[in-house]
């Protein structure tokens, strides 16, 4: 019989992936990681939860404790970028490192299992013509999370399931009504499981960096007002700037150097192109010459056509068609070519950012 280990958080989506490969006849092995230090919503209730799905379904149960894991690869990682300045995006960098490849290895090594299975919203589909395993966008596209998955590789793609891939949101409750899952009731994350955790982004942060005040300045030195700290800022946000102009102003910069935040009117928030590093080109093999593609700069921002322009092995430039709106540094961009995601990597900062 086929067996697969599938990552459970406690919530309804992995809930409804475990039983539904249970359903079709694999031999499902259940894992959650134990990831944060403290109360982290997948880390104690999430356990339990994780535990009386493997329970109601009849079949073992693994925590894995990867605390330091998430430590080094995501606390230290966000606790040093926003140190310096840029919004750095977790949920990729954890899925890479802490989720599947630790779950593989976990699973090939202790428990003699080769495949894995999240409650992702993405499909994997292997190209023959190119004998690549393409990562695909989700049926549901509201739900689709191949955003957050671009670091995978080609040997994680290999072996990893993704069953929601083809499930709309709506069904996935309905789903774990049907299979009689005590998950089924349970409310939605709303927010990143730090964010949950803490209260607020800014509340986490805080208990690593003291914060500084500091200027906010215009892009001609003028002082316009103090601020607590550069870490508590992202480039184009509006909201909590404290400054009276007779326009709305927006960041457009942050120099960490100087301890300064940089403002501007909406107009200087759009910029035509953005360099982008770490890439990762996770369905084909990198190309040598500019190819044309659909880039998503935020999870939620709709795609956008651009000229993907590789620098260097893991380097590109993207060229907007249009300008675009706050391209913020430390968060990912990805690029499709309709269903199918093609690369991505993280945004550098710009030359004019200070
Ligand atoms: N602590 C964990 N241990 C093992 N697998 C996990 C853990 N956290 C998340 N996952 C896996 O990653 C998938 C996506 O996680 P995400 O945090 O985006 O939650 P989600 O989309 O709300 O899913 P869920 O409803 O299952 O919590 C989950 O469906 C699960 O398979």
């Amino acid at each position: 019989m086929n067996k697969v280990v599938v990552g459970l958080s406690g919530g309804v989506d992995s809930s409804v992936a475990a039983a539904t490969l249970h359903d079709q006849g694999y031999q499902v092995e259940g894992m959650t990681l134990w990831l944060m230090k403290g109360k982290g919503q997948c880390c104690s209730e999430g356990m339990v939860d994780a535990a009386q799905l493997c329970e109601e379904l009849g079949i073992p149960h693994h925590i894995v404790d990867t605390r330091d894991v998430f430590q080094e690869n995501i606390v230290d990682y966000l606790v040093s970028g926003y140190s310096d300045g840029i919004t750095p995006l977790p949920c990729s960098q954890c899925n890479k490192a802490v989720k599947f490849s630790p779950m593989l290895k976990y699973a090939r090594e202790q428990l003699g299992i080769d495949t894995i299975a999240t409650g992702h919203y993405a499909r994997i589909r292997f190209d023959d013509a190119t004998q690549h395993y393409q990562l695909i966008r989700a049926i549901d596209r509201s739900k689709d999370q191949t955003y957050f998955l671009y670091d995978l590789s080609q040997e994680v793609l290999a072996h990893v399931m993704f069953p929601l891939g083809e499930t709309r949101k709506s069904e996935t409750r309905q789903i774990a009504e049907e299979f009689g899952l005590h998950t089924a009731e349970k409310p939605e994350s709303q927010d990143l499981c730090l964010v949950e955790a803490n209260g607020s982004m800014r509340a986490f942060l805080d208990q690593y960096i003291t914060p500084q005040r500091g200027e906010i300045v215009d892009r001609a030195g003028t002082v316009l007002g103090q601020h607590e700290g550069v870490h508590h800022y992202t480039i184009g946000q509006r909201k909590g700037l404290g400054i009276a102009h007779s326009q709305p102003l927006y960041v457009i910069g942050l120099d960490a150097m100087q301890n300064r935040v940089i403002v501007g009117e909406r107009d200087a928030a759009f910029s035509p192109e953005c360099s982008v590093q770490r890439v990762n080109w996770v369905s084909i093999a990198p190309p040598t010459a500019p190819i044309k593609a659909d880039v998503q700069i935020r999870y939620r921002s709709a795609p956008t056509a651009a000229m993907v322009i590789p620098l260097d092995s893991d380097r590109v430039r993207v060229v907007f068609d249009e300008p675009q709106f706050s391209i913020t540094p430390g968060q990912a961009a990805v690029w499709y070519d309709g269903e199918v995601l093609l690369g991505g990597g993280v945004i550098e900062r710009q030359p004019n950012e200070g």
